[in-house]
């Protein structure tokens, strides 16, 4: 269960795997797109995942339709804005959302760092209407290559004052992290701070890659650590915190069912884990529910919810001036 003492976050959380149906609908008919289905209950299954998807790619092939419908930076700023009043009727204090520009503006050749500013916008217009805080996280979508990765990562320099971290995302297996190295250095050197998707479809190897050769201060699900006991005790001991997702996991048959989850285990070794979403719509879930259905199916104790929930900010990319600013505002 989640405490409500304790302020809620959501640290992993893709936006745009994150588009509602309803937006997509509308949005194909503004935009005169040919869509699957014409109505929410038969688009459904075209935008979300029903069963169990075989492996990670399939999976993230379900989140094409929410971006196939950005017919222009409008349409950014509007699904920007209503993730932002989704994460607060969720319940959540402060949010992470991640985003990738490149693959929101691909589609129709919108200009990437428009799409940056767009959704940078979005958000605002979202907190400025309800009570969360938001930082925004640049996704590089692996899957689509190098100089693909480089278009989205000078987008998001571009527009540095409102873009907190970098992160790496997409096809873990086809696209290994040592074809990112200069990509990293970059955004280290604008003093981003680094997250990456790594141990999810491929193994502790990329973990420790990730770590050691992208400056990763926190990993994106992180599954593959528990086949690596030294990457555990190393991830404990220098405070990297894991983004687990536990229903994604299930989805991407990354973990074959929540009573096998290695999250409890990471608790256990003392690792900064936390519960996460990362794609809500997309998975047809809330944070609710991964603290009260996927969580204490996963094996843990009220305390190991309550210690995953308090690590969310004590992990989260903000100063501890401004972490305090939000234990402030709940406990108030
Ligand atoms: O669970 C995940 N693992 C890896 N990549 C993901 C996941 N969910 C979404 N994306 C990827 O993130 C970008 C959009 O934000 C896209 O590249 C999408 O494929
Ligand atoms: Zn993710």
């Amino acid at each position: 269960m989640i405490d409500r003492q304790l302020p809620l976050t959501d640290i992993h959380r893709h936006l745009d795997g994150n588009i509602r149906a309803q937006t997509i609908l509308d949005l194909g008919r503004e935009f005169n797109l040919t869509l699957p289905a014409s109505t929410l209950e038969t688009l459904r299954p075209h935008v979300q995942v029903i069963e169990t998807e075989p492996d990670l790619v399939s999976f993230l092939n379900k989140l094409d339709w929410g971006v196939k419908v950005l017919g222009s930076l409008d349409a950014c700023r509007r699904v920007a804005q209503e993730n932002v009043e989704d994460a607060a009727r969720a319940g959540i204090h402060y949010a992470e959302l991640r985003f990738s520009p490149g693959y929101m503006a691909m589609t129709h050749n919108l200009p990437v760092a428009g799409v940056v500013e767009a959704v940078i916008d979005g958000v605002k217009a979202g907190c400025a209407a309800h009570n969360i805080d938001v930082r925004l996280i640049g996704i590089m979508s692996r899957t689509f290559g190098e100089q693909a990765c480089l278009r989205e990562l000078d987008a998001l320099l571009a527009h540095r004052d409102g873009i907190t971290a970098l992160d790496l995302a997409g096809d873990e297996l086809g696209f290994p992290g040592n074809q990112f190295l200069s990509h990293f250095n970059r955004a280290r050197d604008a003093g981003l701070r680094i997250t990456v998707h790594a141990g999810e479809a491929a193994g502790a190897e990329s973990i420790w890659q990730a770590i050691r050769e992208l400056g990763a201060e926190r990993i994106g699900h992180g599954v593959k650590s528990i086949e690596d006991r030294a990457l555990m005790d190393y991830l404990a001991a220098n405070g990297i915190g894991i983004e687990s997702c536990l229903t994604s996991n299930i989805q991407t048959s990354t973990v074959a069912s929540l009573a096998s989850h290695p999250l409890k285990t990471f608790l256990e070794h003392g690792i900064l884990a936390t519960i996460n979403t990362d794609d809500p719509a997309v998975q047809g879930i809330e944070i609710g529910h991964e603290y009260e259905v996927a969580a204490p199916a996963a094996g843990l104790s009220q305390q190991q919810m309550r210690t995953a929930q308090d690590n969310g900010l004590k992990i989260a990319f903000l100063s501890e001036a401004e972490k305090a600013a939000v234990r402030a505002r709940v406990a108030g």
